[in-house]
């Protein structure tokens, strides 16, 4: 038993769903009588409403100020995860150090935003809502601003780095699962339950 093992991390292309799902879980538990908390990164503190507004194009900063953004915010929420986690509740986080792989490695060298992040605790479940460019970008339609990464031609990108962070970080599989999330989001939670056999 790791501390580290109810803490699970939901990652996947800018439309890809993992709002959604980490509100069903949260509200799932709520209803179940099981202890968790939902947070997200960059979080609500105040480095991560820096990175938020650079994400936003209200500020704007070199690709490597970003990334150490990211990085500070990360250690900061971590202390409050792992409290969470001391006192025994879930923590379901929507994006984590796998975004940081997967967005900073497409203006910093791969290798740079590893070393950034690596300190970092891995979650017990990585879950990857696996969704086309396309899917994702129709999800995104409705939404009146774009932010900085969310264009086409972007998220094909991520999607290559999301697999090469997966593979550095999970050479063996265990304790990464990819779900469909082209299905509806009913299907896709029903799988994420199964996944956390919750
Ligand atoms: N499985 C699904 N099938 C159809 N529509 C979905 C599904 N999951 C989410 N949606 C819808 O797609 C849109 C984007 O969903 P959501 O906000 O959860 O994505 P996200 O991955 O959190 O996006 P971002 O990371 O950019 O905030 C919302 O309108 C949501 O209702
Ligand atoms: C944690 C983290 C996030 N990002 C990017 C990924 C998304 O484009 C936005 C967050 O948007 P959301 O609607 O709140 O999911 O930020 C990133 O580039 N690096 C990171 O470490």
């Amino acid at each position: 038993m790791s501390l580290w093992d109810k803490f699970v991390v939901l990652e996947g292309l800018d439309g890809s769903g993992t709002t959604t799902q980490l509100n069903r879980l949260s509200s799932y538990c709520l209803e179940n009588g099981i202890d968790s908390i939902r947070t997200f990164e960059p979080s609500d503190g105040f480095i991560g409403l820096a990175a938020r507004a650079v994400l936003e194009k209200r500020e704007k900063v070199d690709p490597l100020t970003l990334a150490q953004l990211f990085a500070a915010d990360r250690r900061e929420h971590v202390k409050m995860m792992k409290e969470q986690l001391e006192n025994g509740k879930w923590v379901f986080c929507d994006r984590y150090l796998f975004s940081s792989l997967a967005y900073q490695s497409l203006h910093l060298d791969f290798e740079t935003v590893l070393d950034l992040n690596k300190e970092f605790p891995l979650p017990g479940y990585c879950i990857y809502l696996e969704c086309s460019v396309e899917t994702s970008s129709s999800r995104r339609d409705k939404r009146e601003s774009i932010d900085l990464f969310e264009k086409e031609a972007l998220q094909k990108q991520v999607m290559s780095l999301y697999e090469r962070a997966f593979t550095t970080f999970y050479p063996e599989g265990k304790g990464f699962y990819k779900i469909n999330g082209e299905t509806g989001a009913d299907e896709v939670f029903q799988e994420i339950i199964k996944v956390l056999n919750l």
